[in-house]
């Protein structure tokens, strides 16, 4: 699950649970988690009435779904428990391990539905797609049973390996912040209780529990990009590059991010002005803010008004070099356009607007004189 735009809201202020929680209570790195543990772990279901936990069947999962109903088994009067497995139909096995958790749901006195994937399989782009068609299967099911939240088992070592692969793509801040423990997607609360804790003791619960759980060979496949990340993983570990400090980073470039973001806030409150073509904001002001809010502040005006959704960095970072240029340098009027918004530098102000659909656009090009504006960059790409 990529920043991920849905991954903005972290919900850690005023959380129940301080982040990093979990490491700090982890005992030793290999050990089975205790019952006292339990509470601090769950501590974010406690404000919900229905809880849907996503099982696939792996080890993290089953452990999940293990612990939540000894947690709740400990404290009645907790939220009501469900439990769901997505069958992508794409192994052979794959119908035999939803059964098994069936069969485990069961045992723990939990209701379990598994929701075939009957969509369209891309050769291209499989996984994400699958993952796509998974959220959306689960979400319909959490509306069905009337779950507020969606539990996902993510650990410690998937955060590690998502800063990663981000890193690995050149993400900004946002992506490399990971994964949230906490987060909204669509009206339904995504939650994370393990994203502070390594595997290895979730393994080492199910061991002590007698569990068996299935082990899914794409996880192994070199042919995608995570496996071939996990498999550098002791390497990496061995220079210091571990999971507890990958973790660690992105926790802490979420706590920037976080205090980047009210500061942009702030100066979309205090410098947009709402014009009947766009939003406009006074070139000096624009020019006097750090990089980082500028662009911020110029990506948000550009997503809000181009409509295609967010942009990609690298583009509105040059972008943000060509407006701080013509605000600086020259004296002409300057336009240019990105993801379907026209942003134009005139008269001392930086004008953000809805761009003409691109057919009307190169009409008005050819045939208008008038317009002499230098338009530095064609019609915005899809990013
Ligand atoms: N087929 C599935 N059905 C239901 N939930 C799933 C499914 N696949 C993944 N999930 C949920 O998404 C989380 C992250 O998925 P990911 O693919 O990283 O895990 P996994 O390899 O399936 O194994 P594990 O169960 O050990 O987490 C899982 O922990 C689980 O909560």
């Amino acid at each position: 699950m990529a920043r991920d735009p849905a991954d903005r809201s972290r919900g850690t202020s005023g959380s129940p649970v301080p982040p990093g929680a979990a490491e700090s209570i982890a005992p030793e790195p290999g050990s089975a988690i205790a019952d006292s543990e339990l509470d601090l772990l769950f501590a974010r279901f406690s404000g919900h009435a229905a809880i849907l936990i996503a099982v696939s069947g792996g080890p993290d999962s089953t452990a999940l779904m293990h612990l939540a109903a000894r947690w709740r088994d400990r404290a009645p009067g907790g939220p009501r428990l469900f439990a769901a497995t997505v069958d992508h139909g794409l192994r052979a096995a794959s119908a035999g391990e939803a059964e098994e958790v069936a069969r485990l749901a069961g045992a723990l006195k939990l209701p379990h539905r598994t929701l075939p994937w009957q969509g369209d399989k891309p050769d291209h782009g499989l996984q994400e797609a699958a993952r796509e068609a998974r959220y959306g299967l689960l979400a319909a099911e959490a509306r069905r049973v009337g779950a507020s939240a969606l539990a996902l088992a993510h650990t410690r070592d998937d955060q590690a390996e998502t800063v990663l692969f981000r890193m690995a793509r050149g993400s900004g801040l946002a992506g490399l912040a990971g994964m949230s423990a906490e987060t909204t997607r669509g009206g339904l609360v995504l939650l994370r209780p393990f994203l502070d804790l390594p595997k290895a003791r979730l393994l080492a619960t199910l061991d002590t529990a007698g569990l068996v759980y299935a082990s899914d060979p794409s996880n192994l496949d070199a042919r995608f990009a995570r496996p071939r990340l996990r498999a550098l993983a002791p390497a990496l570990a061995r220079e210091g590059l571990d999971a507890r400090r990958l973790s660690r980073l992105a926790r802490r470039v979420a706590r920037a991010d976080a205090a980047l973001e009210a500061a942009t806030d702030r100066a979309e409150a205090e410098l947009v002005t709402v014009q009947k073509s766009g939003r406009a904001i006074s070139g000096s002001a624009f020019a006097a803010l750090p990089d980082e809010i500028a662009l911020r502040l110029l990506g948000r005006l550009v997503a809000t008004q181009g409509r295609e959704g967010p942009v990609e960095l690298a583009k509105l970072e040059l972008l943000l070099e060509a407006v701080l240029a013509a605000l600086a340098l020259v004296p002409a009027p300057f336009r240019r356009t990105l993801a379907g918004a026209s942003v134009t530098v005139r008269k001392g102000q930086v004008l953000v607007s809805t761009a003409p659909p691109r057919r009307l656009a190169a009409r008005i090009a050819t045939n208008s004189s008038a317009e002499k504006a230098p338009v530095l960059g064609k019609s915005g790409p899809r990013t």
